[in-house]
Parts: structure tokens; C-alpha cells; sequence
């Protein structure tokens, strides 16, 4: 039989240390005992490995259960319970301050002991749970989901990655297609860098120099020679994002690149050969842009040699409790799990969420600088369906300031525009911007870009 969990009992009573290892073993527990705070140390350190708990005594000669829990390291190596002879509110105070999860009288019922354990165990495999999802997601690249749609897509990656085709990721705005395509990179085992060009951030007229580079004196401005992002991505990954936003004439000039693997800069007239592994990402159908004439045809067979397509989070619902507990460990830190309030799993379910994970990363963010010290309490009320365009009623003064009115105004024309543009550059034609700055101000604004 496999032994039960390990817990280290300290306590200074030989005849409570005996009455407890009784009870731990009769409810399937291991029991490692220590009758002082050295020893107790000691057990901590031992090349064993750390037990999966500790019952700790408070009253103690020499160096006390208190004193001890305040000099372990924070967050404490392992769940603590504490047990003490005479109750002392103050000390149980004390204790929880210092890290204690739960407080037992002694001498305690079997059964309230038990609890308080079986709660401290589940606590530490929650810890345990966030502690590998931080780590999970500090791996850049790594993708946080149970959905059977991230399973696939993890697969495809490693399946694809170290080949050298060319990859056409699609996916709704915020849906994780740069993560995707780092996890790409990564799978690569390319030496060179992953370099990603935003093509609807960048303003037309840099976007051709900023792509393939100058040489001196190419054009006003040029003082220098400057190699492009695809040299840049020379021996790596070029990422061109957004590539639906790319203008017609410059997606000649790309085929051109990947049909000879060189790139001739601005005002040059040697070519220079690349090799960079090629990704797309876009959130438009490109096939649609492709039959209306906004994209070139045989420029999207070339990209499109692998598909692969994220599915907007509201198609993936049990990857939302992962991701907003990964996004949770990522906020706020040991301190703060994320606690799920009544209805606010359904409620997750049932939001569209229009800006995907993004979306949902900045639901957590704002709900950690919200919660003041307390817990990172997820609510039904903290999604709510998508706000009504605004009605030309007059707004409700007082509530907001000068600055948030502006930009609900805002978000409502960039919406209409978007709606009515199909894309980022078609929205800025109809409100006569630029386009990399309507970008920004959208990703500013925390709109969903499709
Ligand atoms: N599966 C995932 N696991 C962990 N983090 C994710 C995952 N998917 C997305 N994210 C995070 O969500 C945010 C948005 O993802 P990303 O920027 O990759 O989306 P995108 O599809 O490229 O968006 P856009 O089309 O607007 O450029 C990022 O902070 C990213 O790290």
C-alpha cells in the first residue's frame, strides 16, 4: 500500500506526540515527529524532502511554535497547523498572521483534527497547482488549457515546429496567436531570433523599409544603412503579424522573398540571402480577402502550406478556470489564489468574451488592483455582456471623469468603424487616420481588434 501522506508532528509532550501517531496512522498518514523546534528544523532540511505537512505545537521550552513560524521562510515551506495547550485567541491570531492555515485546541477531537489537516493538504496541493501554473506560464511560448482544442494544438506545434514550412496562424484577436507562434519558434530549435512585424501597427509608408531595409541615402531620411526584420530573422523565425493589414503591392515584394529566399533593401542592388522560417498571423479571413482582391492568391497558397487555427476562448470553455488561475498566480502573486464566487463559473461560460484571453488576462489584472489586501475574489459581476453602443442620450454626469467619457465615445466610433471597415485599414480610411495609430489607440482602448 502506498504510504500516506507525510506529516511532521512537533511537539514537546512525549504522550501527545504517542496519542497523535495513533490517530495519524489509524486515518492513513505517515508521522514524522520532532519534540523541538531544532529538531523540527532539522527534519525540514533532511535530504528526505519536505513533508506534506507540519502539526505544530505553540507552547514549547526553549524556542517556541510562534517563534519558529516567524523565522521559516515566507511562503512557507509547507502547510502548518498549529496546536496549542490552553486556547489563546491571541495566539491563534498570531499564528494565522504568521502563515498557520488552520488552529487546533488541544487535546483535539479526532475528527476536527482530521479536518483541519485534510483542508491544510488540500491547500498545499493548491500552492503547488499555482506554483506550476506560474511556472507554465513564465515558459513564454507555453500554453495554459485543458481543452481538447489546446491538446491538438500542442501536438501540431511539436509535430511542425522543427520543420521549416511556413505556418498561417489564425485565430480572433487576443485568442494567443503570438504566444502560438514563440511556441513555434521555440519547437524550431532555430538559433536566431523570433522577430515579429505588426503590419497594421506600422504606417504604410515605413512598413516596406522597416520589412526589407534601406540603404544609405534610399530615400530622405535613409542617413544610414539599415538591414530590414526579415534580415533580422536571418538563421530565426520572422513573425508577420496582422499580415491581412499588409498593402497589396508589398505583398508582391514578400512573395518575391520567400519564392528566392533573398531580400534586396530599399536603394540596394545586391540581394542578400535569407533564411528565416516563416509564420503569418492574421485575424481576418484571408481566403474572403483573397476572393474580394485585398490579398494576393498566390501569396496566401504560399503562407498557408500549414493552417493552424486558434478557436475563440467562448468555443474552449475549460480553458478558462487554467488560464484565469494562471493569470491569478500571475498578478498577485503566492499571497492571493483565485477564489471562485457562486455563479461566477457560469457566468464565465456564458460571457462571448469578444477579446479572447486577452480579455480575460485584463478581467484578473483589474480584479487584483481591486482587491485591496484581501483574496482575488472572481464574482459574476466582474464579466458582464458586451456594453450597447452608446445612444445619443445624454450621459449621466458625476460618475465619470472628463477623460472616461472621451474614450467611451471612443470605443463606440472605433466599434462602428471597425464593424463597418472590415479591417483596421478599412477603418481608417473611413475616419481618415493613420493606421498604426488607430491601432494603438484600439489596443489602448482594450477593443477586440476583429
Ligand atoms: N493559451 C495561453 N496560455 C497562456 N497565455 C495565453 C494563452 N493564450 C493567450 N495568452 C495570453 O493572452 C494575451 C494575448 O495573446 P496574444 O498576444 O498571443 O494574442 P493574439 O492572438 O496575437 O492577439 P492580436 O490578434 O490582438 O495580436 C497575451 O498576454 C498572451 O500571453
Amino acid at each position: 500500500m502506498k504510504p500516506g501522506p507525510r506529516i511532521l508532528v512537533v511537539d514537546d509532550d512525549p504522550g501527545v506526540l504517542k496519542a497523535l501517531r495513533g490517530l495519524l496512522s489509524d486515518e492513513g498518514f505517515t508521522s514524522v515527529e520532532a519534540r523541538s523546534a531544532a529538531e523540527a528544523t532539522r527534519v525540514l532540511e533532511a535530504p528526505e524532502g519536505l513533508p506534506a505537512m507540519m502539526l505544530l505545537d505553540l507552547r514549547m521550552p526553549g524556542e517556541t511554535g510562534l517563534e519558529f513560524l516567524a523565522r521559516l521562510p515566507r511562503p512557507l515551506p509547507v502547510p502548518v497547523v498549529v496546536l496549542s495547550g490552553e486556547a489563546s485567541p491571541s495566539e491563534a491570531a498570531q499564528a494565522l498572521k504568521l502563515g498557520a492555515t488552520d488552529f487546533v485546541e488541544k487535546p483535539p477531537s479526532p475528527e476536527r483534527l482530521v479536518t483541519a489537516l485534510r483542508n491544510a493538504l488540500a491547500l498545499g496541493a493548491l500552492q503547488e497547482e499555482r506554483e506550476r501554473l506560474l511556472d507554465a506560464l513564465a515558459r513564454p511560448g507555453h500554453l495554459v488549457g485543458d481543452s481538447p482544442a489546446m491538446g491538438a494544438l500542442r501536438q501540431l506545434i511539436t509535430r511542425v515546429g522543427p520543420s521549416d514550412t511556413a505556418v498561417l496562424i489564425t485565430g480572433e484577436t487576443g485568442t494567443g496567436k503570438e504566444r502560438v507562434a514563440r511556441a513555434l519558434h521555440l519547437a524550431s530549435g532555430r538559433k536566431g531570433r523570433l522577430v515579429a512585424v505588426n503590419c497594421a501597427a506600422i504606417p504604410a509608408t515605413l512598413l516596406e523599409s522597416e520589412l526589407f531595409g534601406h540603404e544609405k541615402g534610399a530615400f530622405s531620411g535613409a542617413v544610414n544603412r539599415r538591414a530590414g526584420r526579415i534580415e533580422q530573422a536571418h538563421g530565426g523565425t520572422l513573425l508577420l503579424d496582422e499580415i491581412g493589414d499588409m498593402p497589396l503591392e508589398l505583398q508582391a515584394k514578400l512573395l518575391r522573398v520567400l519564392e528566392t529566399r533573398e531580400v534586396e533593401r530599399l536603394g540596394g542592388s545586391v540581394p542578400v540571402p535569407v533564411d528565416a522560417r516563416i509564420l503569418a498571423a492574421t485575424h481576418q479571413e484571408l481566403a474572403r480577402a483573397v476572393k474580394e482582391g485585398r490579398f494576393r492568391q498566390d501569396l496566401f497558397f504560399r503562407l498557408n502550406v500549414m493552417p493552424l487555427h486558434i478557436p475563440p476562448l467562448r468555443e474552449r470553455p475549460e480553458d478558462l478556470l487554467p488560464l484565469a488561475r494562471a493569470f491569478a498566480a500571475e498578478f498577485a502573486g503566492p499571497e492571493a489564489p483565485l477564489v471562485l464566487a457562486p455563479g461566477a463559473e457560469t457566468a464565465l461560460r456564458a460571457y462571448p468574451w469578444p477579446g479572447n484571453v486577452r480579455e480575460l488576462r485584463n478581467v484578473i489584472e483589474r480584479l487584483n488592483l481591486l482587491r485591496g489586501g484581501g483574496p482575488l475574489t472572481l464574482g459574476p459581476e466582474a464579466v458582464s455582456a458586451p456594453q450597447a453602443p452608446a445612444t445619443a442620450a445624454r450621459p449621466s454626469l458625476g460618475e465619470k471623469s472628463y477623460r472616461e467619457h472621451v474614450e467611451d465615445f471612443e470605443r463606440d466610433l472605433i466599434r462602428a468603424a471597425l464593424l463597418e471597415g472590415e479591417s483596421i485599414a478599412g477603418a481608417a480610411r473611413l475616419l481618415q487616420v493613420d493606421r498604426g495609430n488607430l491601432y494603438r489607440r484600439i489596443k489602448a482602448l482594450g477593443l477586440p481588434v476583429s
